[in-house]
């Protein structure tokens, strides 16, 4: 198995040292192909308005949609979250446009910017320490979606099939259990015959 964290820009090397404490091979991706080998992608915090203009630049955006057609797991944290969602307040484009959430960036306002929390996290954890840094929401989700966690009711984890996303970063902690549940998904869709090998 091989996961590849999106180094554009934004919080790559904390993504790839817990996915490595986990035992799996994990590289950095710029480049489209790179993307041809993966069996999922981790797609970072960061600032997600330079992140959506840096894959366009780097002809990443064919490659992503490819990667998903093909089943393979896509998770996106904080930024990477804003990527992956269909709407985004305010904003007339989406960046990938791939999970079925409308989100909202900068949600939690100015005073509590930067906060953490401690996590129910559905099938994850009880207690997840999570850090969130100018965090968006997921202000609401179609029925396909799967809600995994809130914080004061507002949903910061979720996931569609093979897209995970979370709105905290839990590359900023020692604890893996989060990245052990995406590394479990790309287990899944792995085992799965129906995925497209090539
Ligand atoms: N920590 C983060 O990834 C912050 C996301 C950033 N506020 C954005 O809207 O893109």
């Amino acid at each position: 198995m091989k996961i590849g964290v999106l180094a554009l820009q934004g919080a790559v090397q904390e993504h790839l040292h817990l996915l490595q404490k986990l035992g799996v091979e994990a590289i950095t991706v710029k480049r489209a192909e790179q993307l041809e080998d993966l069996d999922g992608l981790i797609l970072p915090g960061g600032e997600s308005t330079t992140m959506g203009k840096l894959l366009k630049k780097y002809d990443l955006i064919e490659s992503l949609y490819q990667m998903h057609e093909q089943g393979k797991p896509l998770f996106g944290t904080c930024a990477g979250m804003i990527l992956l969602a269909k709407e985004i307040e305010g904003q007339t484009e989406s960046h990938l446009g791939l999970m079925d959430v409308h989100v909202k960036r900068n949600a939690f306002g100015r005073q509590i910017a930067s906060f953490e929390a401690n996590l129910v996290i559905k099938e994850v954890a009880e207690d997840f320490p999570a850090v969130f840094i100018r965090a968006p929401y997921i202000a609401s989700v179609s029925p396909s979606v799967d809600i995994l966690a809130e914080v004061d009711g507002k949903v910061v984890m979720a996931r569609q099939g093979p897209l995970l996303a979370s709105a905290f970063h839990p590359e900023l902690t020692d604890d893996v259990r989060v990245h052990q549940y995406f590394v479990k998904m790309v287990q899944e869709s792995m085992a799965k015959p129906s995925r497209v090998r090539v």
